[in-house]
């Protein structure tokens, strides 16, 4: 890999070939990566890196494991799992010089997807040796998690809840898709105030999207303007709309017509907060994190600049990034 600040290049060498992988074996497609994720081992091994697999047992495993490897300074944490497991390491990782790494295995992807980190592990493992560390920020939501994607409040943060409840959650993408559906279009609109830096804004919502990167649930752009870098969030807030423009604004996001534009407002912030008149569901990275109203007199969000080493491949896409991509 290559390092775009690189301050002491032989130390920073040495402690960055030290590598966890923390494998999350319940996660959507890892009994079809299990053999690769050993080989791998084997593979980052045979390139020197000094590495060890874990396993998690129990959400939260994770996280430990990523704060084992911050205390004992190890190089690069890698992520053998889908954005659940990724967004638990980060929270350790945050503030770090622990890198994190990726060899996707969820069900989604989502931050595999956007950075063009290959999706199967032969692919993965070559960006862990070859790719480019850069330093992207983080989202953090009322200073008590850190999100490397997205966070939302509204129709997708109920949506996430209901199915962490449902057998449906076993269905995976379709699970999503048809709870989704059935909750999306009898989803009613929430009054909201919100405070976007100094500015205030008083909406009936269905969502509002905060987003540290573009793509949201691997197929959308929400927040299609931000870069991870900039230490700025992107906000979108999908105003009321009946049933019918329900489907129209999802098809126009889906498509990314021009037109998407009509349905939201799009505005950039280093802080939101949010009040809601009812409790409301939140998401952080596209799992459930919470409601409005609990506890808090508002949910904040803001950001922390550059906060996380991440690995991505020589091809990640410019526009996610205000620092130019280095050449390999
Ligand atoms: N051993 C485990 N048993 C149960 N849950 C776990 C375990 N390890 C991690 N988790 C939790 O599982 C959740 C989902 O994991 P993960 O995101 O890796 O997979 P996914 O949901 O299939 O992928 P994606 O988020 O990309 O759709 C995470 O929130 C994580 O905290």
């Amino acid at each position: 890999m290559q390092h775009s600040t690189l301050k002491n290049p032989e130390a920073e060498h040495q402690a960055q070939t030290r590598a966890i992988l923390i494998a999350n074996p319940t996660s959507g497609s890892y009994l079809l990566h299990a053999q690769q994720i050993k080989e791998t081992v084997t593979f980052l091994r045979e390139h020197g890196w000094q590495t060890e697999l874990k396993l998690t047992q129990r959400a939260g495993d994770a996280r430990r494991f990523a704060r084992e490897a911050v205390e004992q300074d190890i190089g690069v944490v890698v992520a053998t799992g889908g954005d659940g497991t990724i967004n638990e390491v980060i929270q350790e990782l945050a503030g770090s010089e622990t890198a994190l790494g990726v060899l996707p295995s969820g069900t989604v992807n989502v931050w595999a997807r956007e950075m063009n980190i290959p999706l199967d592990n032969y692919g993965a493992r070559n960006v862990l040796l070859n790719g480019q560390i850069k330093r992207v920020d983080l989202g953090k939501l009322n200073d008590s998690a850190y999100f490397l994607l997205m966070g939302g409040v509204g129709m997708d943060g109920d949506i996430t809840h209901a199915v962490e409840r449902k057998p449906a959650k076993r269905l995976g993408i379709l699970g999503y898709a048809l709870v989704g559906a059935w909750l999306g279009l009898g989803y009613q609109p929430f009054r909201t105030y919100l405070q976007v830096d100094k500015h205030k804004i008083k909406v009936n919502a269905l969502q509002v999207i905060v987003g540290n990167t573009q793509l949201y649930g691997g197929a959308i752009k929400y927040t299609w303007e931000a870069k991870c870098d900039d230490g700025i969030l992107d906000v979108c807030i999908v105003h009321q709309r009946n049933i019918v423009e329900r489907l129209l604004v999802v098809l126009d996001f889906l498509l990314r017509r021009k037109r998407r534009h009509q349905w939201v407002r799009y505005e950039k912030c280093k802080e939101l907060t949010i009040v809601t008149q009812r409790r409301i569901g939140i998401q952080l990275d596209g799992d459930p994190f919470g409601y409005t109203n609990e506890g808090l007199p508002a949910t904040r969000f803001s950001i922390a600049p550059r906060a996380l080493k991440v690995i991505v491949p020589q091809n990640a896409p410019a526009n996610l990034f205000t620092e130019e991509i280095e050449e390999a």
